[in-house]
């Protein structure tokens, strides 16, 4: 199938950057990482909406033991702008203590919304949590997490696809996008 090289979402252009066929590959690789480490585990996945919607899929769909799955809704980005204020639209309501918890992001830039989660999480006395994400921005991050878990790393561009948006759209496009930054 040919690939979409370029997409326009409202007044950007967004360019290539990572191909759907080396996303599954990653998918794959971390897939096998978690189906080792919580075999037997029965783990709860906790995908953060939006935009872990595919990802979150992709993944889970690989894990091969007894699992849950559960999401929490946050939001703090505008367009391509982080708002000072993270809005929990949607709340969790397991008990997860004692639970083994993979958290499923697409994408860790500043980490502020990774952060939120881990904070409110360990409250709540969970038996381990892990982090698993589709991208990492290592550059951008302004936290000492480490996800143990990631796809692909890439540097501070904002992005689009398999999940990530751009003002809500683009997140249906199987490819990652990178803005192109037009004077
Ligand atoms: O590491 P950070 O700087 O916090 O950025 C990452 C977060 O930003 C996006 O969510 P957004 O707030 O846009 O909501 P969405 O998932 O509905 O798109 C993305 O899905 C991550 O959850
Ligand atoms: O690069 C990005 N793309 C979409 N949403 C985001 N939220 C933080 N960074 C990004």
């Amino acid at each position: 199938m040919k690939l979409i090289e370029r997409v326009l979402i409202k007044d950007k252009w967004f360019k290539l950057l990572i191909p759907e066929e080396d996303l599954i590959e990653g998918i794959e690789r971390v897939a096998k990482q978690i189906n080792e480490d919580l075999k037997g585990k029965t783990p709860l996945f906790i995908g953060i909406l939006n935009g872990a919607f595919m990802f979150a899929s992709e993944l889970i769909g690989r894990f091969n033991s007894p699992c849950e799955v559960t999401f929490i809704r946050l939001k703090s980005y505008e367009g391509i702008e982080r708002g000072e204020k993270m809005k929990e639209i949607q709340s969790l309501t397991e008990n997860i203590e004692d639970r083994h918890i993979v958290v499923i992001e697409d994408t860790i830039d500043t980490g502020h919304t990774i952060n939120y989660l881990l904070k409110l999480l360990r409250k709540k006395n969970p038996a381990s949590i892990k982090i698993a994400t589709l991208l990492f921005k290592p550059n951008a991050i302004q936290f000492n997490i480490n996800p143990v878990y990631v796809v692909k790393e890439i540097s501070n561009e904002f992005v689009i696809g398999f999940g990530a948006d751009y003002d809500e759209q683009g997140r249906n496009y199987r490819s990652i996008y990178q803005v192109v930054n037009e004077k």
